[in-house]
């Protein structure tokens, strides 16, 4: 049975044939050139976690196949300001327009309103969307390894790296971890929602902990909803968070990212 994942993906596939018709592997390279410079993705969260501090990707999400409509007074620009007021290291912008509601132009207006860093929050399935997401001026991509090869992903590796963009890589266990272990990125995922049947357990970060090398930076991603799922983290030495919807049902986002971190 197909479930919502290879459903995503085969969407994707159709949007990767779509985009190659509007613009030629030359113009989307060019695009990307001209893009504005790139922001230090990583460096924003090592220098929280050199501080002492959580390094927080705070997550800007209209919606879910899980959740439905998460906010419906949804401002990309407001939201960023609010983040980087709050103390977010970074932001992540859903782009995906069928499942999550994102858009392409959220992350240029969240962008364009704070300083942080911008991860493009979406489904790689083709280099073509690594050029893509640089050129609406992102500085970092996820690679999600239950969606892809590992060839694939050495591949949108290697373009990311060829434009300056921080790389993500997204596991769920074991098996996805090895994978993801084997690029080049510092930035390892760990993501407590499993995208085949939305269930959502933190211990998928800290059953994966023991067999990530020191020398990777650990990010616990979904699922976490108070401070007691912080401070289970912290105690576990994972100080790097993404987080989406606990900020995002709250009227002031930036507001609840100091009440959850602060
Ligand atoms: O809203 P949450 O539970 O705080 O989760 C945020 C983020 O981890 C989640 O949106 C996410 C993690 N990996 C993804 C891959 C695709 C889409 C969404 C995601």
């Amino acid at each position: 049975m197909s479930d919502i994942l290879d459903k995503i993906l085969a969407v994707k596939r159709d949007e990767v044939v779509a985009g190659k018709r509007h613009q030629s592997q030359a113009q989307i390279e060019q695009a990307a050139r001209e893009a504005a410079p790139v922001r230090d993705f990583t460096g924003a969260l090592r220098a929280r976690i050199a501080a002492g501090q959580s390094a927080v990707i705070a997550e800007i999400k209209k919606a879910s196949p899980s959740k439905g409509v998460i906010r419906a007074d949804f401002r990309p620009d407001e939201i960023a300001r609010a983040y980087e007021a709050g103390g977010a290291a970074c932001l992540s912008v859903l782009t995906d327009e069928d499942f999550f509601l994102g858009h392409a132009d959220y992350l240029r207006a969240a962008r364009a309103a704070c300083k942080l860093p911008v991860l493009r929050k979406d489904f790689m399935v083709d280099p073509w969307q690594v050029f893509e997401a640089r050129a609406m001026g992102a500085d970092a991509i996820l690679l999600i390894v239950a969606a892809l090869s590992l060839s694939q992903m050495q591949e949108m590796e290697a373009v990311a790296e060829s434009l300056g963009l921080a790389v993500l890589v997204e596991s769920h266990n074991a098996g996805e971890l090895d994978l993801a272990l084997q690029l080049r990125t510092p930035l390892i995922g760990i993501n407590n929602r499993n995208l085949r049947t939305f269930e959502v357990s933190l211990d998928t970060t800290l059953d994966q902990l023991e067999r990530i090398p020191a020398d990777r930076l650990v990010i616990t991603e979904s699922g976490i909803l108070a401070p007691a799922d912080v401070q289970r983290m912290r105690a576990h030495a994972v100080h790097a968070f993404l987080v989406g919807e606990a900020f995002m049902r709250a009227d002031d986002p930036g507001a609840a990212l100091r009440g959850l971190f602060g």
